[in-house]
């Protein structure tokens, strides 16, 4: 279990996360939504350690080693420049020989031996989950993973999700696609003015959009209406 507790967290004078716990299980994947700039990013970092929290912690689970376990997927990944796509890979999979990279990119088909300079967005997005999964650590923190794939893709990180939570693994995803999260997650998390508002399990799925459209669009709603009848 991955405990992060009572987190604050504020850049500069503009507090985002406030008094944040959540729990997170081995073996299941667990769904962040929230609206643009709710604090998701954040919260991500948070664990990896590249932020500190002015109030709260992150407890690893037994036998841990903190960061070192965590693979983090940004939501816009960065390469270095004139790299190509299979080093960037052997740069990642450092220290796992048993990644079959020639395997894998059977389902992922990337012109590794082009640089990556020269792929599309969906192709960077795609070298850099590659890149994740060659770690194989046992945390995997995924900011919009399915952000930019084409759908033969989504289907196939579908499937590799639901492996990689057979191996037991803890895997955290964010998505502004509420089908995704769903079809995915074990649990969804509603992050919420930088808390969790409220944590959905399986069962309660369908009551997720009612929820957040009570929640927040009720507002949106009548000034849209206001607009329009002008
Ligand atoms: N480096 C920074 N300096 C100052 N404010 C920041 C910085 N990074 C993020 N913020 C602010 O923190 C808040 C949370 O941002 P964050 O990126 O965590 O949100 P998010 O939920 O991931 O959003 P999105 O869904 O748009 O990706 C936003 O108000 C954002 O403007």
């Amino acid at each position: 279990m991955l405990k992060i507790k009572n987190i604050d967290f504020s850049y500069g004078e503009k507090q985002v996360l406030r008094d944040l716990s959540l729990e997170l299980k081995a073996g299941s994947i667990h769904g962040i939504l929230g609206a643009n700039g709710a604090g998701k990013t954040t919260f991500f970092k948070i664990i990896y350690g590249l932020l500190t929290p002015s109030v709260g912690e992150v407890i690893f689970p037994d036998n841990s080693f903190g960061t070192s376990q965590i693979g983090y997927l940004e939501t816009e990944p960065r390469f270095y420049p004139y790299m190509k796509g299979a080093e960037y890979i052997d740069l990642l999979s450092h220290g796992n020989s048993t990644f079959d990279v020639e395997l894998w990119n059977e389902i992922f088909n990337l012109p590794l031996n082009k640089l990556v300079d020269t792929y599309s967005t969906g192709m960077k997005k795609k070298l850099a989950l590659l890149g994740i999964i060659s770690q194989d650590k046992p945390i995997m923190l995924l900011d919009e993973p399915f952000n930019g794939l084409d759908l033969e893709t989504v289907e196939n990180l579908n499937l590799i999700l639901k492996e990689l939570k057979k191996k037991n693994k803890i895997i955290v995803l964010t998505s502004h696609i509420l089908e995704v999260l769903k079809s995915n997650c074990d649990k969804i998390s509603y992050l919420y003015k930088g808390s969790v508002q409220q944590t959905f399990s399986k069962s309660d799925f369908q009551n997720i959009s009612e929820y957040i459209k009570s929640d927040i669009t009720q507002h949106s709603e009548s000034v849209i209406q206001s607009i329009f009848s002008q």
